[in-house]
């Protein structure tokens, strides 16, 4: 249940009809609300622009709920939750039409979360509008979506935009991943544990792989990702915040900053990667046509249908450094890419095998131990430790061995609330440690600018690679080369 002694709240959805909210963050209100997480008088009112009836919007919202939800519908929970929702027809470029919202919101006591479900040349419009009406006063909140910006530059535009009308603690940055229950993990799992806790620098690990590989490719959304590439898309925000949450020192309490200030950190301390070391430590690459399970899948290219050309990265593959203490020598290897075989998160730990001791020469040809944290799906770890294979054998025989923790097999960690569930949830409390601050938004746009600023430089084009590979061949070779694999 939720905390009583916070203030109960609305939502305003601005861009109500757009992919997002179908797709995300009416199934999760939902779900919400199912779950008696919101607030009796909680009311959602979805912004666009249509000449929409009360009727009409609610057929319309319980469309994508059908379409959009694994569950049913339950007629009980929907009376419940349609009761809540309202119209509100608003072009945010007209700031008159805000005052219809100002009549809506009515209640000074209540929070307002507004969900900015728009493209962001429009976050300054809707700024402005609800400045106008006095609806940023201090029980307002924002939630804004990635990517902010195209660049460092840019990103500073829009946070400077926003900041005009809103204080930092009002707003509401957010990175999906940071709301997958796995990835809350990863701080259970590294501060929870001694056997981690203690085991986890360049003393014990030898380096890291994030891979985040969808089978999807562009899905309608060609026109933006032209314009953004796989590098902005995903590196920029879901792999760094990956790598900032797995790199960090521990935070001292659970506080926003105090996380927040951590994961700055590690974005302060990547190394830049040299002109010099461009090919080395970054590939780049396209998808082609090619098959994903027993499917012919047209090329980048090709799912543009107007034929135009592109060198627009569906894949992205690094090596990245981070200069402090804990990890000077420990690379990290990150990949991501659309088309690829599967879609799979993960986070692989490779420690260092052991050198001197009665082992040694046998563990040299053995593969070293590794934590290989799965972030979807069949969310869960595997730990491969060397046992001796039982024998009367008077040498020890070794062998790679799993021990295999998976959520799925575990009747108390069966229910995964999605991610947008989380967040939003988080909002109405007013927490922000699952939220990104400006400085790391910022940080991550500096060092992802620096590499594009060098591919542009040296004109480096993406490799081609079919649909339903693991990417450029180029790829491999940039891992093999350090004498390692990708997991
Ligand atoms: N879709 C996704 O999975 C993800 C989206 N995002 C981000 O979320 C945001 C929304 O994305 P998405 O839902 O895909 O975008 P869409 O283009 O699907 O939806 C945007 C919505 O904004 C509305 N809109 C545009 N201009 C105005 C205006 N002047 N007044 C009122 N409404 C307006 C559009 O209304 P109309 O229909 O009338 O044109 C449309 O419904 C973007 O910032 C995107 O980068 C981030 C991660 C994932
Ligand atoms: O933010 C984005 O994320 C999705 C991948 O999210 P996931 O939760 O399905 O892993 C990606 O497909 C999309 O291009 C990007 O904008």
């Amino acid at each position: 249940m939720i905390n009583l002694n916070l203030p109960s709240c609305d939502f305003v959805i601005f861009g109500t009809k757009g992919d997002l909210a179908k797709r995300k963050l009416f199934p999760s209100l939902y779900r919400l609300d199912k779950a008696n997480k919101l607030y009796d008088n909680t009311r959602i009112i979805g912004v666009g622009r249509a000449d929409w009836n009360k009727k009409k919007y609610l057929n319309i919202i319980k469309e994508y709920l059908k379409k959009f939800m694994k569950e049913k519908i339950e007629n009980f929970i929907w009376t419940k939750f349609s009761n809540r929702l309202e119209f509100c027809n608003i072009d945010v470029n007209n700031m008159s039409d805000f005052a219809q919202l100002k009549k809506i919101l009515n209640d000074p006591e209540k929070v307002i979360i507004n969900y900015f479900a728009m493209p962001p040349n429009t976050f300054s419009a809707i700024c402005r509008g609800l400045g106008a009406f006095n609806l940023n006063n201090n029980m307002s909140r924002i939630i804004i979506e990635k990517p902010l910006g195209s660049s460092f530059k840019t990103s500073q535009i829009i946070n400077n935009q926003v900041a005009k009308y809103f204080q930092e603690s009002q707003i509401f940055r957010i990175d999906h991943y940071l709301g997958k229950e796995t990835v809350l993990n990863l701080l259970s799992l590294r501060f929870a544990n001694s056997l981690f806790s203690k085991n986890w620098d360049n003393n014990t690990i030898d380096h890291i792989q994030i891979t985040v590989a969808e089978e999807v490719g562009i899905e309608g959304r060609w026109k933006y990702f032209n314009e953004f590439g796989q590098m902005r898309d995903m590196v920029q925000n879901h792999l760094l915040q990956l790598l900032s949450i797995i790199a960090m020192e521990q935070p001292i309490n659970f506080h926003a900053d105090s996380i927040r200030n951590e994961k700055v950190k590690v974005l302060q301390s990547l190394s830049l990667i040299k002109d010099s070391d461009i090919n080395k430590k970054t590939v780049i690459g396209q998808y082609t046509s090619g098959y994903l399970h027993g499917k012919v899948i047209p090329s980048y290219l090709d799912e543009n249908g107007s034929n135009k050309k592109s060198n627009t990265e569906t894949f992205v593959s690094l090596r990245v450094d981070i200069d402090n203490i804990r990890w000077k020598g420990v690379p990290f290897y990150l990949r991501t890419g659309k088309r690829l075989p599967c879609k799979c998160s993960e986070i692989v730990i490779f420690f260092k095998k052991i050198t001197l001791n009665f082992f040694s020469e046998h563990l040299q040809s053995l593969p070293q131990n590794k934590l290989i944290i799965r972030l979807e799906p069949n969310e869960g770890l595997d730990i491969q430790i060397l046992n001796k294979i039982p024998s009367l054998n008077l040498v020890h025989v070794l062998k790679s061995t799993k021990l295999d923790f998976c959520y799925s097999k575990n009747e108390n960690f069966k229910h995964l609330p999605s991610a947008y569930e989380r967040l939003l949830l988080e909002c109405m409390l007013g927490m922000q440690s699952l939220f990104v601050r400006r400085d790391e938004v910022e940080e991550a746009w500096k060092w992802v600018d620096s590499i594009i600023y060098t591919w542009e430089k040296h004109v480096k084009y993406p490799e081609l690679y079919s649909a339903g590979t693991w990417g450029p061949l180029l790829s491999n070779n940039m891992i093999i080369r350090d004498g390692r694999f990708w997991s």
